[in-house]
């Protein structure tokens, strides 16, 4: 065991003024000091479980860490500014001298509080909450002593937090006030580059959960060989991937076919920033070893667009050492065979420069022949808005992409906000590529608009009322949705088979009310009297509103920084 040790607390807390939610742990682990982050030890699962939490890439650089924690209102600290401590064995604890937690309530409208940890509860209920008066929910570690819990049932613990954290709802940008705050976040010092790699990083994240949901889904038993097991055959039990001579199928058949195929990825890259996205996209899959593929239209040294230029000669140069196939202008054959044999297709072809009322060549050929591809069971996944859709008016021209998901990047764009945008966009995803809030206020006050909307938001609805007369927001799109009557029976008919498929619903984020209804009220009560616990507080401390179940935590039986 380790030799006790004066121990003081070594970096800054984690918060801005729009932190809602506190998590705290004791003290940093010996691995976290010298590493100067919290939850640094590499086998600490922190970082894992809020990446699940919020469906979102792992964090790997502490700004990376810093600014998800913050685009999600959370504020992280540790009970303990100093203390004596034996490695990092919280039960060896003394002298134990408190953080002044006033620096981050004084400052954010924190409202609740969860504690990583036994040591941390007991920590902050003895030392902090007399003085914050709000109660603690207690999780269960994520260090790797408690390697008792699996990663799965300590995400299902941590959804309180999550809960609580629930992000506001994305704002809703027209696509000139989203270049414009591209524009402001470089000029704060996060270059473009940046931006598209963190754009290309979240389509490919969600390209992965698509094929592991595959590959999950080729492992369970079908109908067909759960026949074969009740009549004795003694076929193995990776049965699921049908017999290469059944016939192709449409739908999750073909899905399945496809998984089980290869996995393979196909990323269709136009020749603007948005083909950058793809090429990003497609250079991270190569890395993570996938099968994926490349459709250009330009070499990446023709491109003219910046960073896709840089982003895509970068990548080129990835996938030629992971010996990835890159087709620049293939043939109508060659484009339909690449495609056919895709499990899922990344549309990076056209994005919010899109424009016109019609597609040119060679993009329309493409988008047909992805389209043919999913109606046999490919997965569209599409970069920011799917190609062939305004992402200002809605209007969708034809050819337009049919995507399952799409991930638009920094916020919600009016074109996929229509009530028929589902049929084109599928299930819509925020890449919150960047911390944007502050950005948006900022803004907010350059248009001399009102300062918030009714949801306390900044109100960019009214601001573009003021800045465009005459050109009412939704008013075009409506218009043209309208025209399109034949088109829209069609969509209605697809909205309502993803139903059937049981597609997700893009996310609503809860209400500050919602989130906050029983800290407050137990913080009220205990204001009364700073010592009594919560009515029917578990005798284990679990707070009686934590929707969570009461979980065993083993205190650090084993020390693992020794
Ligand atoms: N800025 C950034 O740093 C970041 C940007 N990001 C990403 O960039 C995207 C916006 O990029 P963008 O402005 O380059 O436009 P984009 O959607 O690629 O389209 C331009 C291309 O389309 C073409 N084209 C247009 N109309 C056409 C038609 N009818 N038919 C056929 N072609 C047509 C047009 O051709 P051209 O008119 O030049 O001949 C040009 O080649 C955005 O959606 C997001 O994904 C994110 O990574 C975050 C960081
Ligand atoms: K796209």
């Amino acid at each position: 065991m380790p030799a006790a040790q004066d121990v003081t607390h070594p970096f800054e807390p984690v918060f801005d003024e729009q932190s809602q939610v506190l998590v705290l742990g004791t003290m940093p682990s010996p691995r976290s000091r010298k590493e100067g982050f919290y939850y640094a030890h590499p086998r600490n699962r922190f970082w894992r479980v809020i990446a699940q939490l919020f469906d979102e890439p792992l964090a790997r650089t502490n700004e990376e860490r810093i600014d998800q924690l913050l685009r999600h209102h959370i504020a992280l600290w540790d009970v303990l500014a100093s203390c004596r401590i034996a490695g990092a064995k919280d039960a060896s604890i003394r002298d134990a001298v408190p953080n002044d937690l006033a620096r981050i309530m004084d400052a954010a409208p924190v409202a609740a509080v969860f504690c990583t940890g036994t040591a941390a509860a007991q920590a902050y209920r003895r030392f902090s909450e007399p003085k914050t008066g709000i109660a603690c929910v207690q999780l269960p570690s994520t260090s790797p002593a408690n390697a008792a819990m699996g990663l799965d049932a300590l995400v299902d613990a941590y959804r309180p937090l999550a809960a609580a954290a629930a992000a506001s709802e994305a704002p809703l940008l027209d696509v000139p006030d989203v270049v414009r705050l591209e524009q402001a976040i470089a000029n704060a010092g996060t270059p473009l580059s940046t931006l598209m790699d963190r754009a290309g990083a979240w389509i490919a994240h969600r390209a992965i959960a698509r094929i592991e949901a595959l590959r999950d889904d080729a492992k369970e038993p079908t109908e067909t060989n759960k026949t074969s097991e009740t009549t004795g055959t003694n076929e193995t039990n990776d049965r699921s991937c049908p017999h290469p001579s059944d016939e192709p199928r449409a739908g999750h058949d073909g899905a399945r076919r496809r998984a089980c195929d290869a996995s393979k990825i196909v990323v269709l890259c136009g020749n603007g920033n948005n083909g950058g996205d793809g090429w990003v996209a497609a250079r991270i899959l190569a890395d993570a070893g996938l099968p994926v593929s490349v459709i250009c239209a330009k070499e990446p040294h023709d491109l003219r667009a910046q960073p896709a230029r840089n982003a895509a000669i970068e990548a080129l140069t990835a996938l030629e050492e992971h010996g990835a196939r890159v087709l620049v202008s293939p043939d109508p054959a060659a484009l339909e065979s690449e495609l056919e044999s895709a499990a899922v297709i990344i549309d990076a072809i056209l994005g919010t420069g899109f424009s016109g009322g019609s597609v040119a060549a060679p993009f329309d050929a493409w988008i047909e022949a992805a389209v043919r591809a999913r109606n046999a069971g490919a997965f569209i996944i599409a970069a920011d808005v799917p190609s062939g859709l305004s992402a200002q008016t809605g209007r969708a021209v034809r050819p337009c992409i049919k995507a399952d998901e799409t991930v638009t990047m920094l916020a919600m764009k009016p074109g996929l906000s229509t009530p028929f945008a589902f049929a084109w966009a599928g299930t819509v995803r925020i890449g919150a590529i960047a911390y944007v809030e502050p950005l948006l206020e900022r803004m907010a006050c350059e248009d001399n608009a009102p300062a918030t909307g009714k949801d306390g938001k900044p109100d960019f609805a009214g601001s573009r009322g003021k800045k465009t007369p005459g050109k009412p927001l939704h008013a075009k799109a409506g218009d043209e949705d309208r025209a399109g009557a034949a088109d829209d029976q069609a969509d209605h008919a697809e909205e309502s088979r993803r139903r059937d498929i049981g597609a997700e619903e893009p996310r609503r984020s809860r209400t500050r009310t919602e989130q906050t209804a029983n800290p407050s009220a137990v913080c009220s009560a205990l204001r009364q009297d700073p010592f009594a616990r919560a009515e029917q507080e578990d005798d284990d401390g679990y707070d009686p509103y934590s929707d969570r179940p009461p979980m065993p935590e083993p205190v650090f039986q084993r020390d693992p920084w020794a």
